[in-house]
């Protein structure tokens, strides 16, 4: 939906998650995610990490079968309810922190759309770049400006190219910025899509981080992509919105996993 064609080249220096979205109510967007998936293995950076999303889950009833994930094995969890090689969020600046997981009483920040990011580097202590693709009208866009605006879109304009909002965050007086980029699903854009996955970058948190988080009363591991989906699906998840995230979960990066992987809630 919202076809906007970006004219300027993003800045784009590390995308630390890419959400892998389908269709609850379709089995072939849930079977694309594999091709979604493996086109992200071949051309992102190792350590980027991926988190599936089932989409259009107010659509339960129609919902097929065969487009559930797998589950991925306790033991192959690492019981934080993080992958180890999860990326942490970017430092912006050399000042303050990071939230630890699961801190509750998410306040909305300031929406807004900008030609570029380099103006707004004093606007937020943490930045989050994310990255969503999935087939054509499993709701992207939708979701995207659910987080953002609040706002549901019932009709579906194909996105062209690449487009992004961003929502700003307060958890705990840390400003928390996310930068999500929505790509369109058809396959004549793939091209332009794939460009994205070539520029993400694994990031790692820095000790100075863990201390910050360590004194703000968190774990210690920083706020890794999995806190983060929690806090988007709970800002987009009201009970009157057929926008609404079912699953997220986290794709195993691991040998001999050979299919989407839901970790457990
Ligand atoms: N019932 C229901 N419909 C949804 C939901 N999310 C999106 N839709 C509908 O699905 C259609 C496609 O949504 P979009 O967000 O435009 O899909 P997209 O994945 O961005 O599509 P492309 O831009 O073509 O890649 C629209 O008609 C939406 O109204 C949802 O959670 N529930």
């Amino acid at each position: 939906m919202a076809a906007t064609m970006s004219n300027f080249k993003p800045e784009i220096s590390s995308i630390q998650g890419i959400f892998l979205v389908y269709d609850i109510t379709s089995e072939r967007s849930y079977q694309h995610i594999m091709k979604w998936a493996s086109d992200v293995d071949e051309y992102a950076p190792d350590g980027v990490q991926k988190i599936l999303i089932g989409n259009k889950a107010d659509e339960e009833q129609k919902r097929s079968r065969s487009a559930t994930p797998t589950v991925l094995r306790r033991d192959q969890a690492d019981g934080s309810g993080r992958q180890p090689d999860a990326p942490e969020p970017e430092r912006v600046d050399g000042r303050s922190a990071t939230p630890g997981p699961g801190t509750a009483g998410v306040s909305n920040g300031s929406v807004s759309w900008t030609p570029s990011s380099h103006t707004m580097a004093k606007q937020y202590d943490v930045l989050f770049r994310l990255l969503l693709i999935g087939d054509s009208g499993v709701g992207k866009t939708c979701l995207l400006c659910r987080f953002t605006d609040n706002e549901f879109h019932p009709s579906h304009i194909s996105t062209i190219g690449v487009d992004f909002k961003m929502k700003t965050i307060d958890v705990d007086g840390i400003k928390v910025r996310i930068q999500i980029w929505d790509t369109a699903g058809q396959e004549r854009y793939q091209t332009i899509t794939k460009q994205y996955y070539r520029r993400a970058q694994y990031s790692k948190l820095t000790d100075n981080l863990k201390n910050i988080s360590g004194r703000i009363g968190g774990t210690g591991l920083g706020w890794d992509l999995r806190s983060l989906v929690r806090y988007i699906r709970a800002l987009i998840g009201g009970d009157d919105t057929p926008s609404l995230i079912l699953t997220h979960c986290f794709l195993s990066h691991r040998p001999g996993c050979d299919g989407p992987a839901l970790v457990n809630e």
